[in-house]
């Protein structure tokens, strides 16, 4: 696209609380948890729940959890987002790079008032989500078509198997094993979804297949030396199977001493990479006598903003074709 100042790529997250506490994260859940595209019970029977069981006992033990991986800044997904935009904003000079999440700040609607109040007509949105789901990517969808008028957007929806990110992962995940050692086996562990929305077409779990054979490919990697799981579940249904959780217990019996384990899923590290992965399920491994490493997301990598700064702009480009 001939870059130019009246163009910007909105990057878009999930959203996090803005404190570790359990008010801040009340506050989160609520209007998370309040969105149809990810919960989809009826009001009348969702609402109490939620409003009496859910957020009262969730807030002050997940508040807990994100005490522990807190950073300076504030929480990992909102310090993460931040230089990966800062990122990204040095590889497109000519274009106004911003970030805002879909829950809680920076609000999309905030920022697109922003982009309007600087005369910028064309908007690329790039959801920092690699796999499309109806409960994240569709979901940013419907904040841009309330927010988005008056601006042309233009929205990417999925780069599960974009060869520049594909390569980016595969290249992290061989220098942290140059670094640290090689690990038995590789396990890509990405956030689950309900079975249910799978089996309604919700496209996921083919993404999530998709991008890790071929990362598993750019590594050179044969079958039996990774594997493919879902992590994070939520509520009692049953989710996308195998669980992280199960199949790492699994890998533990087989006594496969060190396992690594990566999620690309996740752009950016989270609470449920650093303290779900990182911590509880590594401390869980070393419980079986095993030993699982970490390897964190590409957050503000140079490859990284190399690899979304390409697809944003060629999405720009088809734009003018
Ligand atoms: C209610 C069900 C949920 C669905 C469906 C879901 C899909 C989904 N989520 C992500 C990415 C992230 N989720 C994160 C946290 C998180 N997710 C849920 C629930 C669902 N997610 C909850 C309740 C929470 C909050 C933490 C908790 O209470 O356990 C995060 C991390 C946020 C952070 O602040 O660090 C991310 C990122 C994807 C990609 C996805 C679709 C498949
Ligand atoms: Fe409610
Ligand atoms: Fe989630």
């Amino acid at each position: 696209m001939p870059a130019s100042p009246s163009t910007a790529l909105l990057l878009v997250n999930l959203g996090t609380p803005e404190a570790p506490t359990a008010r801040a994260v009340r506050r989160y859940l609520a209007e998370f948890l309040h969105d149809r595209r990810v919960v989809q019970l009826t009001r009348w029977l969702w609402c109490p729940l939620l409003h009496f069981a859910i957020l009262p006992l969730r807030g002050p033990k997940v508040a807990r959890k994100y005490a522990q991986i807190w950073m300076e800044g504030g929480s990992p997904l909102a310090v993460y987002t931040q230089r990966l935009a800062a990122a990204v904003q040095q590889r497109l000079p000519q274009w106004h790079v911003a970030h805002a999440m879909r829950y809680g700040r920076p609000a999309i609607a905030e920022v697109l008032d922003a982009f309007r109040r600087e005369g910028v007509r064309r908007v690329v949105v790039l959801p920092l989500y690699p796999q499309y789901s109806t409960t994240t990517t569709a979901s940013v969808a419907d904040a841009l078509a309330k927010a988005g008028a008056g601006l042309q957007v233009r929205m990417i929806e999925r780069y599960d198997t974009d060869p520049a990110w594909v390569a980016a992962v595969a290249d992290s995940i061989r220098a942290h094993r140059a670094a640290h050692g090689a690990g038995k086996h590789l396990l890509f562990s990405f956030h689950g979804l309900p079975q249910r929305l799978a089996d309604r077409g919700d496209p996921y779990p083919q993404q999530c297949e998709a991008s890790a054979r071929a990362i598993a490919a750019g590594l050179g990697l044969a079958d039996g030396e990774w594997s493919l799981s879902y992590q994070s579940r939520f509520g009692r249904e049953r989710w996308l199977q195998p669980a992280t959780l199960e199949a790492l217990d699994a890998l533990a019996a087989r006594g496969v001493d060190t396992v690594d384990a990566v999620c690309p899923g996740f752009a950016v590290d989270c609470l449920e990479t650093l303290e779900e992965v990182a911590m509880m399920l590594a401390a869980r491994y070393a419980a079986r006598g095993g030993t699982l490493r970490y390897i964190p997301c590409l957050n503000d990598a140079l490859a990284h903003a190399d690899a979304l700064a390409a697809l944003a702009a060629r999405a720009a480009e088809t734009d003018d074709a």
